[in-house]
């Protein structure tokens, strides 16, 4: 692929641009709002100036319920020999453009699953896509040379090919992106009107569990409205592990041994259940779910720290598999817990001891 136009210049066409500018593709960016795609040119992502021919591919990423009438503005002026687009619901965009009567056949829906809870340029970047699956939904209409061209895209942003059903593919994000996304800002909405007091006790498990709740809503309003019966669905069953919990916890209540014994069963359930389903999240890159084993520095929030136990960690021959870093709330320190290969923790606990790192057992 030589020269590419991406329509649409938020997070995930910048990122996209950037990781193709990159590697030698010509990008033209195009966004209804100039100024975006001024600054996602000022980043490096491409030319904000219209090509002067047809390119070989258009990235279409712009909101979901923007993408049919994007696209066949795009295909009517002849921009590309192919056409991909990136939103987050397969399914609807597709029916759209089949009942406007457009030729599906240089088309190919796409999802990269991969993103942030920050939307526009200035959130993107070239490695966004590294090592996440990139999902290509072809059907038998779909040109092969319009497959290879996605395949190019996907191989580009060095990211990880997975051929879907487009309808499959939104009853698959309904369960691991959709609903999770619903149940984060449910949790976090709980603190909105809650007292200082407790807002300052946050540790790193509401964190995790609210960072999604960060996301543009409008971009979920158009999301969700894109796939609302796979959503309603797998909310149902988390609705009705809800109340079966608030019983178990009144039971948890009771004055009476053998219903407290039952509400301490049913509460073991979900969390076993909950185990269960953890161990079933892939590892980095898409990899078999990795136990590692965690190694936890203090440091102190200075410029720099996190690079000098990488170096550190390096200078001792370990591979940092994963990272996470907690911040003690008003403090000028936090915890940065290292995830490396069994074998590699005292490795690593070792070398880092020697220059002088505090380890937090
Ligand atoms: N945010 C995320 O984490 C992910 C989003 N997606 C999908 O990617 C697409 C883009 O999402 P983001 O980059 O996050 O949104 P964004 O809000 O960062 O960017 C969307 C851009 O599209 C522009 N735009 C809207 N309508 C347009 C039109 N008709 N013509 C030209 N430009 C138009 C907007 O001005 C904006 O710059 C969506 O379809 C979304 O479902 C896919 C994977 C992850
Ligand atoms: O931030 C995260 O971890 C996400 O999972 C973001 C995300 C949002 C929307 C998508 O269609 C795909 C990924």
């Amino acid at each position: 692929m030589r020269t590419a136009l991406v329509i649409g210049t938020g997070l995930i066409g910048t990122s996209a641009a950037l990781a193709l500018a990159g590697r030698g593709v010509t990008v033209h960016l195009v966004d209804h709002d100039a100024a975006q795609a001024r600054t996602a040119a000022a980043l490096g992502a491409g030319t904000d100036a219209p090509p002067e021919g047809r390119v070989d591919l258009a990235v279409i990423a712009v909101p979901p319920a923007h993408v049919a009438a994007a696209l066949a503005g795009a295909m009517k002026e002849g921009a590309a020999r192919g056409y991909l687009d990136v939103a987050s619901v397969k399914g609807g965009p597709r029916r759209e453009l089949e009942a406007a009567g457009v030729d599906l056949s240089a088309y190919i829906g796409s999802h990269p699953m991969s993103g942030k809870e920050r939307s526009g340029p200035l959130a993107a970047s070239a490695d966004l896509f590294e090592g996440r699956p990139w999902v290509l939904t072809p059907t038998r209409d779909t040109d092969t040379e319009v497959l290879n061209l996605a395949l190019e895209l996907v191989a580009l942003c060095r990211a990880v090919p997975v051929v879907m059903d487009a309808d499959a593919h939104d009853r698959a994000v309904a369960l691991v992106s959709h609903t999770p996304q619903l149940v984060s800002s449910m949790v976090a909405a709980r603190l909105r009107e809650a007292d200082e007091t407790a807002v300052r006790l946050c540790g790193q498990g509401i964190r995790d569990v609210t960072r999604i709740a960060a996301s543009d809503p409008r971009m979920w309003v158009d999301i969700l409205s894109a796939n609302p019966g796979p959503v309603a669905d797998v909310l149902a069953g988390v609705a009705s592990d809800l109340e079966e919990t608030v019983r178990s916890l009144r039971s948890l209540q009771a004055a009476d041994a053998s219903e407290r014994s039952a509400g301490a069963a049913g509460i073991e359930d979900v969390l076993r259940r909950g185990n269960a389903g953890r161990a079933r999240v892939p590892g980095k890159h898409g990899a078999a779910p990795a136990s590692y084993e965690t190694v936890a520095v203090l440091i102190s929030d200075q410029p720099g720290e996190l690079a000098r136990i990488f170096a550190d960690a390096g200078r001792g021959g370990v591979n940092i598999e994963d990272v996470r870093i907690e911040h003690a709330t008003g403090q000028q320190a936090g915890v940065v817990q290292l995830m490396v290969e069994p074998s590699a923790a005292p490795v690593l606990s070792a070398a880092l001891r020697e220059r002088g790192w505090a380890l937090r057992q």
